[in-house]
């Protein structure tokens, strides 16, 4: 079967065309091709579908198998793809998720063929504790957490998918241990993505830690998550486009003050495509 190889500022995908060429969504043979050293590589697949009462569908598995709710940096690959195979004719378009129906727009880059910027309404976040979900009542908004013994202020926000801030300098070495230890943390029941971010000049930078992937060069919905733990922090405005730095790049969020919603901008890059036997 074809794939094609994506990445969204470093968070790379494989993409597959169940439109064109359906194959049954499949968790375990996800795991094996996103291993870096057995498999093709990659920090998930995506899976493009037929629309349920949208253009099209998108499902995200992680690279340890998991299927998570949405995938920022993967919506926008897989909506440059739709755009570039024709799997949609216009360049505004909507997307089922795992969270529910996105809108797309879709603009190429004139001097580049393998890039586009694509700005995705990510959809309202979600704030209420045990909807995100975390072991908590109400919103847990700059609260005390201690995990570890390592104590620091930290936020719980969805975009579909959970997400938990510190925007608190814990160092480099709680930073690399904390990743891992908090994704599995029993606060959270079903596991979390965690960011470690601090503001600096009006931007955002974030080191992220995926549920499901582990280190990555990039998290979408982590940086939409953590602009709407900033804004409401006070240590970024509403309304306004924020730069957000990750490793592997810079997208441009904006946080709706009535948190209606939160955009995302950003580019989208075709790496390579190949052809894999899908049955081992
Ligand atoms: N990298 C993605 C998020 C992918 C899913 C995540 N690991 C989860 O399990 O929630 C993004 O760009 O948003």
């Amino acid at each position: 079967m074809k794939f094609w190889k994506y990445h969204g500022i470093g968070n790379d995908f494989i993409v597959l065309d169940c439109i064109t060429d359906p194959v049954p969504v499949d968790p375990a043979w996800c795991e094996q091709v996103c291993d870096r050293h057995f498999g093709i590589g990659a920090d998930g697949v995506l899976y493009i579908l037929p629309g349920q009462g949208t253009d099209i569908t998108m499902r995200i598995i992680n690279a340890d198998s998991s299927e998570a709710e949405m995938c920022g940096n993967g919506i926008r690959c897989v909506a440059k793809h739709a755009v570039d195979t024709g799997l949609v004719d216009k360049d505004e378009f909507t997307i089922m998720t795992g969270r529910g129906v996105l809108k797309a727009k879709v603009r190429k880059d004139p001097d580049d063929e393998y890039t586009s910027f694509v700005q995705i309404d990510m959809g309202a976040p979600i704030l209420d504790a045990r909807s995100v979900p975390v072991d908590f009542d109400g919103r847990f908004i700059d609260q005390p957490f201690e995990a570890d013994g390592v104590k620091f202020h930290a936020n719980a926000v969805s975009m579909g998918n959970p997400h938990f801030i510190t925007f608190d300098d814990i160092g480099e070495e709680n930073v690399r241990r904390l990743g891992p230890v908090l994704e599995k943390h029993p606060f959270f029941p079903k596991k979390t993505n965690v960011e470690f971010a601090q503001v600096k000049d009006g931007k955002i930078h974030i080191t992220v830690y995926e549920r499901g992937a582990a280190w990555t060069l990039a998290c979408g919905t982590g940086a939409c998550a953590t602009t709407v733990a900033a804004a409401l922090n006070g240590l970024v405005p509403f309304d306004t486009p924020v730069d957000v730095r990750l490793p592997g790049g810079w997208l441009k969020i904006t946080a709706d003050s009535k948190l209606g919603y939160v955009l995302m901008e950003g580019p989208a890059e075709l790496v390579y495509t190949g052809d894999i036997d899908y049955l081992r």
